[in-house]
């Protein structure tokens, strides 16, 4: 008991909490955040202790110039406000190499972003695309973390392969992105030991997960993670992000607590989840986001889905189920309609 005790102590500043609400979240609320909500976020959650935040559109750097989904304020408005509003805090953005490049990342560390987060799907074509980008931003002098997303459509020891990779970029982190939220707490395990395993006495290189919610697992696994040894973890307050939302922050720093934890007040947090993310909230959530969390699948295919049920009056659900069956990374709307087709018997 007192050794176990002991041990958390001496663990407990050596993971970072990311609170990602202004960017997961904008996803939830239709890239809306004004600058006023990025100040006033930023400043409350600096006053709750939280120490590292990813702001910006939900699809990272360059989106509002180079694609048809808008967000409220250009890229250097939100780093410049939260710039301004934080004290010490950390500013990061995402980057997807199939959107940014490298004119955005030269724009956003004039504003004063500090960390960038490239976002490769899980396999080494995408890897090795954003390798560029990770090590131009390196050299530019950023704290870099390549976030794997769909993390669960490949092994624990393939994703390590992946990071190996990653890792001759010069990143300083790769975090483990479920961002389908379809991980159980051992799995997460899992994907971590296969992670630090791979990285054993060979380099500093961090490693992070990212949950979303679509079990009600995204504490659970951030838990899991944190007692595997992740280094960074992803949350949003109320858990507003993208499809099911993420880790609610106020709730995993009480959690943390509870095991001895201190990544910041809860109660401080939780009053800030209430003022600024209370109305927004309920707008993310959806009753197909269960589906998704038990198949595998990222939201961001939906549409396809949607409109191949339609055509072939189907549960989209039980069409969710059966595409994942098959395949969870590279979904095509060619693919999506000949399951939809095999499964109404024509
Ligand atoms: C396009 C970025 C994406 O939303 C990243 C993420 O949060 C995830 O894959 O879960």
């Amino acid at each position: 008991m007192t050794s176990n005790r002991k041990r958390r102590k001496d663990m407990s500043n050596n993971f970072e909490l990311i609170d990602v609400t202004l960017r997961d979240g904008s996803n939830a609320v239709n890239y809306q955040f004004s600058v006023e909500d990025t100040e006033n976020i930023v400043k409350g959650l600096e006053k709750g202790g939280i120490r590292w935040m990813e702001i910006g559109h939900g699809l990272g750097l360059g989106a509002t110039e180079r694609t048809a989904i808008k967000a409220l304020h250009s890229d250097e408005e939100y780093i410049a406000s939260a710039r301004i509003a934080a004290k010490e805090m950390k500013i990061g953005c995402f980057f997807l190499h199939t959107i940014g490049d490298k004119s955005d990342i030269d724009k956003a560390i004039d504003c004063g972003l500090d960390f960038l987060r490239v976002g490769p799907n899980a396999n080494m074509e995408e890897i090795r695309e954003s390798g560029k980008y990770i090590e131009y931003a390196k050299s530019k002098g950023l704290i870099v973390h390549c976030c794997i997303r769909k993390a669960y459509a490949v092994t624990p020891d393939e994703l390590a392969r992946q990071a190996k990779v990653v890792q001759a970029y010069g990143t300083d982190a790769v975090i483990i992105m479920d961002s389908a939220g379809t991980l159980l707490p051992n799995q997460t395990k899992e994907y971590i030991y296969a992670m630090k395993d791979q990285m054993r006495g060979c380099t500093a290189m961090k490693v992070g997960y990212h949950a979303h919610d679509n079990l009600s697992l995204a504490v659970a696994c951030s838990l899991a993670a944190v007692e595997a040894g992740a280094d960074y973890i992803d949350s949003c307050l109320k858990g507003l992000g993208r499809s099911a939302g993420n880790a609610p922050t106020e709730i995993l720093t009480a959690a943390l607590k509870r095991i001895g934890y201190d990544k910041g007040d809860f109660l401080i947090l939780q009053d800030i989840a209430e003022e600024y993310i209370g109305r927004k909230a309920s707008e993310s959530l959806e009753s197909i986001s269960l589906s998704f969390g038990y198949a595998g699948f990222h939201s961001a295919f939906y549409e396809m889905i949607e409109k191949a049920a339609k055509d072939y009056h189907l549960d989209p659900r039980a069409l969710v189920l059966e595409t994942c069956r098959r395949e969870r990374l590279n979904l095509t709307e060619k693919m999506i309609g000949d399951v939809a087709k095999k499964m109404s018997g024509f």
